[in-house]
């Protein structure tokens, strides 16, 4: 089969990766970085959409990269309706829920309309894969306590499903065969139970539930952020912010940096020491739920994301759960990779891109809507 070329873009919030992949090769990976103020002089999310992909074509062709010789493009998807897993099309309906905001704003929204518009003009499919809003959860996993709220699947998707389906290759096995918990321990901590290529059930990373993270609260005594919430001390942006920015490692120590809080342990600071090992604590913690998800019948255990560099943070954690199943670790995350892996996946015919907003065939409901 003729080799293929993707250029696959993931867009942060002061920076934009791109890769260009010839088959699952990396022929060039750039982070552009933009300055915040730049940033912060755009009003709206998408008053942000030129510029940034002025800067990609802009590098594209100071690097020589011939964009006609591109199969397709394909880029990190962002705050959409809950859809399954899975590479999907970029289409009217997407870009159109991107642009509203309706289900969040995030630098991420960006990636499907600046790949919508190189591969237009190219003639070329435009792809995003696996999403933050990935939602494959089983029924019993979304009741919450109360009925006013439904619990929410917002997760690491992309490197969750990445590191899982190279992890059973490993095995010998399809990520379809195999039951796995996934951890991505990065900004944000999420821990995944995959069952079957499905994550059916999965903490809630972006907004308040699971392990703290190094700048994320986690779940947290819910009468009491309640009572404090009302207690006229703080606004509600502030709230939000000791939940998500603020939380975790930055609200105890300052710092968000793994790197640094070891640096303090290991100058004897005893404060630092508790709030790092109370984090390794609620991550294994949420490994045993996840576990019980699984009826305890498990393939394997994946710690991956930039956390998962530290061998004294996965040492606190493989202590308590190795008994639990054969423990993995992939350190870091490689999104730009697994982007072009979706979208290979796709032009190589082994998997059917999905349509959005995605309809499971013979089902009564829409993911997102009723049909
Ligand atoms: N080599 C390392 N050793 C120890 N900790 C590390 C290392 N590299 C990164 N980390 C820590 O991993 C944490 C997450 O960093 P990372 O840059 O991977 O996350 P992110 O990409 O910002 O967030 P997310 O993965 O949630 O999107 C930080 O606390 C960082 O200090
Ligand atoms: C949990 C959703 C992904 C992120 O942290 O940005």
């Amino acid at each position: 089969m003729e080799p293929k070329r993707v250029l696959a873009i993931n867009p942060g919030s002061t920076s934009t990766k791109i890769g260009v992949f010839v088959d699952e090769k990396p022929i060039l990976v750039e982070t552009l970085r933009h300055d915040p103020k730049q940033i912060a002089g755009f009003k709206e999310l998408f008053d942000q959409y030129p510029f940034r992909k002025q800067v990609i074509l802009d590098t594209l062709d100071r690097e020589g990269m011939n964009l006609n010789r591109l199969d397709a493009v394909v880029a990190r998807g962002g705050l959409l309706r809950p859809i399954p897993g899975g590479t999907y099309r970029v289409n009217q309906a997407m870009i159109d829920d991107l642009r509203s905001g309706e289900y969040g704003v995030h630098a991420s929204n960006l990636g499907a309309i600046i790949a919508e518009e190189i591969a237009g003009r190219l003639g070329i499919p435009a792809f995003i894969v696996d999403p933050v809003v990935v939602d494959e959860m089983e029924p019993i996993a979304r009741i919450s306590g109360i009925p006013q709220i439904e619990r929410k699947s917002i997760f690491h998707a992309l490197n969750q499903k990445a590191v899982a389906r190279r992890i059973a290759k490993k095995m010998g096995k399809r990520y379809e065969d195999v039951n796995v918990i996934v951890v991505h321990m990065g900004g944000g901590i999420t821990v995944g139970a995959h069952r079957h290529g499905r994550v059916i059930d999965v903490n809630n990373g972006l907004n308040g539930e699971g392990p703290f993270s190094p700048e994320r609260a986690g779940t947290i005594p819910v009468g009491d952020l309640v009572a404090l919430s009302f207690s006229g001390k703080y606004f509600s942006g502030e709230i939000m912010r000791m939940i998500v920015g603020r939380g975790g490692l930055m609200g105890y120590l300052g710092t968000s940096d793994a790197r640094e809080v070891e640096k303090m342990i290991a100058e004897g600071d005893e404060k630092a020491k508790l709030i790092y090992e109370a984090m390794a604590y609620q991550v294994a913690k949420e490994i045993g739920s996840c576990s019980t998800v699984l009826y305890g019948k498990l393939d394997g255990i994946i710690l991956t994301g930039g956390l998962a560099y530290s061998e004294y943070f996965i040492h606190l954690i493989r202590e308590r759960i190795d008994w639990i199943a054969p423990v993995y670790v992939v350190p870091g995350e490689n999104e730009l990779q697994a982007l072009v892996e979706g979208a290979l996946r796709v032009i190589r015919g082994e998997e059917e891109a999905k349509i959005y907003p995605f309809v499971e065939k013979g089902a009564e409901m829409v993911h997102g809507g009723k049909l």
